[in-house]
């Protein structure tokens, strides 16, 4: 069963685009990436799906539950970390774990303990004595402590010192390998290459890209060191950059148009390879770049 299947689902704002017709599958069990540039509709999909937000058209099902009928249930179900984060400030982080234990009625106190412990979260602070990041630690615990069987997060990251992010994904690791389906959003283009097996690519509301990371980032587009006397431009060359007698650039044409050109020119050493990742989405998420 899908964990999360999308079907042309579109909401907007009055006049501007929230998504649009928006169609996505991820399966029970996946470690799923989820990007896009700011304003893509990143949130917006994600509030959609948890009927968090009033759609116009489309159908959205969260392990085949209907998200326009079956909000609870599916609230049971699902961990939500969203990007922003509000608690009652003079609530102590204790006491916010025990009202959200009894508002999920499950008993689920004493493994937000150890995830407390874990990200060095002191229980009996106050919201407001609490740091950015420390709020962020405050709102995964939130999302993780009742074992949901889907967790989506929003942004996890950002404001989260190196420390705490290795500890959090190692937690996330070990949900995954318990079964736990894992829905990320981010702009840390790393964190998905590191993480993710798949991911989709979201522009101006639609899905334009999804495909297993690995895949994405064996598309056709090269990146070509040379070394030599270059004075030259070739067809198709993107991000350019020259440093020590080399250039660098991306390039997208056919390789052997490339090795022709570059024949009768003066190099001494041509390096060809994928780019990393974020070379490929940067290259995505350009708007009008065709795929
Ligand atoms: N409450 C709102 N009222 C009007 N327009 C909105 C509202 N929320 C979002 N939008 C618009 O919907 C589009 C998608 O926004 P959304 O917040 O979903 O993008 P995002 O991909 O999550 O962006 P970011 O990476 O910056 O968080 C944007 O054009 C945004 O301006």
């Amino acid at each position: 069963m899908n964990a999360i299947e999308l079907r042309d689902l579109t909401k907007s704002y009055g006049k501007s685009r929230g998504i649009d017709k928006l169609n996505l599958s991820v399966e029970e069990g996946e470690f799923f990436g989820f990007i896009g540039p700011n304003g893509a509709g990143k949130s917006t999909a994600i509030r959609t799906m948890l009927g968090l937000l009033r759609y116009q058209s489309g159908e959205g099902y969260i392990f085949g539950k209907d998200i326009r009928k079956d909000k609870i249930e599916i609230l049971s179900e699902v961990g939500y970390m969203p990007s922003e984060v509000f608690f009652y400030p003079k609530m102590k982080v204790k006491q916010v774990i025990a009202y959200t234990a009894k508002l999920k009625n499950k008993k689920c106190v004493d493994e937000a303990y150890k995830l407390c412990e874990r990200l060095s979260l002191d229980t009996t602070k106050r919201v407001n004595q609490l740091s950015l990041g420390n709020k962020k630690k405050l709102s995964i615990v939130i999302a993780l402590m009742h074992k949901p069987r889907l967790l989506i997060m929003d942004e996890p990251t950002s404001g989260l010192d190196p420390l705490v992010q290795k500890e959090f994904f190692s937690i996330l690791k070990e949900l995954h390998q318990e079964g736990t389906t894992i829905f990320l959003s981010s702009h840390n283009l790393l964190e998905i290459q590191r993480y993710c097996e798949r991911a989709a690519i979201i522009r101006e509301g639609h899905i334009i890209a999804c495909d297993y990371v690995r895949t994405l980032m064996h598309s056709t587009t090269k990146r070509i060191t040379l070394t030599g006397d270059i004075d030259f431009t070739i067809d198709g060359m993107e991000n350019l950059k020259k440093e020590d007698g080399q250039v660098s650039f991306l390039y997208r044409g056919h390789m052997k148009s490339l090795l022709k050109m570059l024949s009768e020119e003066k190099i001494s050493d041509i390096n060809i390879e994928d780019p990393d990742l974020e070379e490929v989405f940067l290259h995505y998420y350009k708007e009008g770049d065709e795929l």
